[in-house]
Order: C-alpha cells, then sequence, then structure tokens
C-alpha cells in the first residue's frame, strides 16, 4: 500500500474525539442580529491538532466555548468522544467538562492564594482523586513543563511564562480527551510564547489528545496538523502553504 494511502487508512481507524454538526450561534447586538457562525462542521481525531485562525470578531472564542461546553449553540450538535453533550442535563455538561475537556485561555486565570502544584491537583481533587495521587501526577506534569522548582511558588512569584505552564498543566491533569486553547500564548513576549508554545505541542503530541488551538501566530498555526479559519460564518479548512 502507498504511504498515502496508509496514513489515510490510518487516519481513518484513530477515533473521532471532537465532532461539531451544523453549529449556528447568533447574537443580538442592538436591533442587529450577528450570525457568528452558521452551520460549522468539524471533525478533530485522537492525537489530532488543529490551529484555529481568523481576524479579530471572526468567532474563534465563540466556537473554542460552544466547542468546550462553555456556551450552548443556538443550532447544532456538540459530540465529544461520541457522547453529544446537547443531550445532557447541565449538571452531566459539567461534569463532562471537568472530565474530559481541557481549557487553556490567553489570560491564566489561576488562583492567586494557591501554589503552583494546588491550582493544578484541585481539579483532580474535585473530581474525586486521592491528595497523594493527585499531587504526584501534578508534581509530574509540573516536571515535564520545566516547573519542578516552582510547585511551591504563588502565581505572584511566577514570570508570564510560567504563569501559563502552570495554567497547561492544570488544563491536562484530569487526563482530558480534548484540548482547547484560546491565545495560549497570545499575552506572551515572541521568544516566550515560542518556549511556552513548544512544551505545549509536546505534551499534546506525547499524551496523544486531540486538540483545537486558536491562534493569531502564523508561525504557530504551521505547526499543528491542519489549519481551519473562519469567514462570514463558515469554517474553511486552509492549506497552511497559504497562511500569511
Ligand atoms: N455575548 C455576546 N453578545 C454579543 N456579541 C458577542 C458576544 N460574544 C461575542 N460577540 C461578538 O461576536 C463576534 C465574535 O467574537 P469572538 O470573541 O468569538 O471573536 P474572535 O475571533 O475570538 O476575536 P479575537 O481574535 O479578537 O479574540 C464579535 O463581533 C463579538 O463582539
Amino acid at each position: 500500500m502507498s504511504d498515502l494511502l496508509k496514513t489515510t487508512a490510518e487516519q481513518r481507524a484513530r477515533k473521532v474525539v471532537l465532532r461539531l454538526e451544523k453549529i449556528d450561534r447568533i447574537f443580538n447586538q442592538g436591533p442587529d442580529q450577528l450570525e457568528i457562525l452558521k452551520a460549522v462542521d468539524l471533525e478533530i481525531h485522537q492525537g489530532e491538532i488543529v490551529a484555529l485562525v481568523g481576524p479579530s470578531g471572526a468567532g474563534k472564542s465563540t466556537l473554542l466555548q460552544i466547542a468546550g461546553l462553555l456556551e450552548k449553540p443556538d443550532g447544532g450538535l456538540v459530540s465529544i468522544g461520541g457522547k453529544r453533550s446537547t443531550d445532557l442535563s447541565d449538571l452531566a455538561r459539567t461534569e463532562m467538562r471537568r472530565s474530559h475537556i481541557g481549557f487553556v485561555y490567553q489570560y491564566h486565570h489561576l488562583l492567586p492564594e494557591f501554589s503552583a502544584l494546588e491550582n493544578v491537583v484541585m481539579p483532580q481533587m474535585i473530581k474525586g482523586l486521592k491528595r497523594a495521587e493527585a499531587e504526584e501526577r501534578g508534581l509530574e506534569l509540573l516536571r515535564c513543563l520545566g516547573l519542578e522548582k516552582r510547585a511551591d511558588h504563588r502565581p505572584a512569584r511566577l514570570s508570564g511564562g510560567e504563569q501559563q505552564r502552570v495554567a497547561i498543566a492544570r488544563a491536562l491533569a484530569n487526563v482530558p480527551d480534548v484540548l482547547f486553547a484560546d491565545e495560549p500564548t497570545g499575552n506572551l513576549d515572541p521568544q516566550t510564547a515560542e518556549t511556552v508554545f513548544g512544551m505545549l505541542m509536546t505534551l499534546v503530541r506525547e499524551t496523544g489528545l486531540a486538540s483545537l488551538i486558536a491562534t493569531h501566530n502564523p508561525e504557530l498555526a504551521r505547526q499543528m496538523d491542519r489549519v481551519v479559519t473562519l469567514r462570514d460564518g463558515h469554517l474553511i479548512e486552509l492549506d497552511p502553504a497559504d497562511l500569511p
């Protein structure tokens, strides 16, 4: 079998982790109705990292919030691991978000009164894991992100890049199936952004996560497996060679 056919067969064999079907989102802005997402379809397979690019206001954050079950669409379906989240009660959606989804934002949103390690272990303890087990995994994640010596530091004593690395560790603490990131390095200087992004990519690849990562940076988008963009509310697949 040719390499191309083999690759296609392998991709088919990998399961679809995230499926968006005909997602619509409309905002009311004064007398106007803003159709931000129009029948958006997207599938992301296990181990696939997809870049979401597009101009400011195109709807990237809106799409991430809907895919990450933080907001409900006006129409369409979100499925994660084959489960239709739109059929779930609010409680079940929260549970699904906690157990299957990791989210990294542009700002770290760490709790200031807790150490780096405590911030990372908290989601696991909420899920019912014993402290010792949660800390073992938390420390391992911090080690992978080069933060083993910062585990006891509070966020205020960490640099911007370190704070964002803690936020990445926190997002991965519950062993999610899918990771969403909204401009995860957008708040960092270019060099720090490159380092932090490199670490994020390594961890995501090693753990075989499906990921959807919004970025304005074409250099970062090119490092992902596929690139999609939003134009007039429609999701379009882009050839990475067409990125500026
Ligand atoms: N809750 C809301 N109510 C009304 N309009 C909204 C709401 N949330 C977002 N919008 C509008 O929807 C559009 C898309 O916003 P969104 O934040 O998804 O874009 P974006 O592509 O992520 O932009 P950026 O790259 O600047 O973060 C914008 O015009 C925004 O003003």
